[in-house]
């Protein structure tokens, strides 16, 4: 089981790390997603970003912290085994594949892929998930030979009941953060030329 600091500590980072670029990156009319690498060792961060699908679709938050990760110098890159994979939502097809080719063993998330569907307006991963994979919502293989994709609400609810509920409240805040991000990226969307926008 994963303690209740190990959720905190992915809980600062989106909130601290990932959150103040992703309110620049949707000032710029990007989606809100995020993600972040941290070594498994003392959870410090290699890298934050945010999504930049308007300089090119495929920097969904995920590849494109993958792509700063790998911009880094090799020695300043821990091996990918070393680290952690945090994703605000639910990471999508694209994005389950960018992080299994990388060699990741794991990824963590807040939302869900019924999240960004049902909360944000973004019904494309599931769709694609839908269309392209035949597959139901929930429907991929979240423990497999590469990986454990696990939403932090499921380990909040492994938790001691106080300490699932400290858990709870921190995620509604983000919530709201993120509501009111998905409102500012909505509004803006229709200049942006993001092909599945
Ligand atoms: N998880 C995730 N899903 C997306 N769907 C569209 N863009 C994104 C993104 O950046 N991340």
């Amino acid at each position: 089981m994963k303690d209740a600091s190990f959720v905190h500590r992915l809980l600062d980072v989106i909130e601290r790390e990932i959150v103040p670029l992703t309110v620049e990156g949707v000032r710029a009319g990007n989606k809100l997603f995020g993600a972040a690498i941290l070594r498994k060792s003392d959870f410090s961060v290699v890298v934050a970003e945010t999504n930049n699908e308007i300089e090119n679709p495929l920097w969904h938050g995920e590849v494109h912290a993958l792509k700063r990760f790998y911009e880094l110098p090799r020695d300043a890159r821990p091996d990918t085994k070393d680290c952690l994979f945090l994703s605000t939502h639910e990471p999508c097809s694209l994005c389950l594949s960018a992080i299994t080719w990388a060699g990741f063993d794991n990824f963590y998330y807040l939302f869900s892929h019924m999240d960004s569907r049902d909360s944000f307006a973004i019904p494309h991963d599931l769709k694609i998930l839908k269309e392209v994979f035949t597959l139901e919502p929930g429907g991929y293989n979240s423990s497999n030979a590469f990986w454990d994709g696990r939403a932090i609400r499921e380990l909040a609810s492994a938790l001691p009941e106080a300490q699932r509920q400290a858990v709870e409240g921190r995620v509604a805040t983000l919530s709201a953060t993120y509501e009111a991000l998905s409102r500012a990226y909505q509004e803006g969307k229709a200049g942006n030329d993001i092909p599945l926008g």
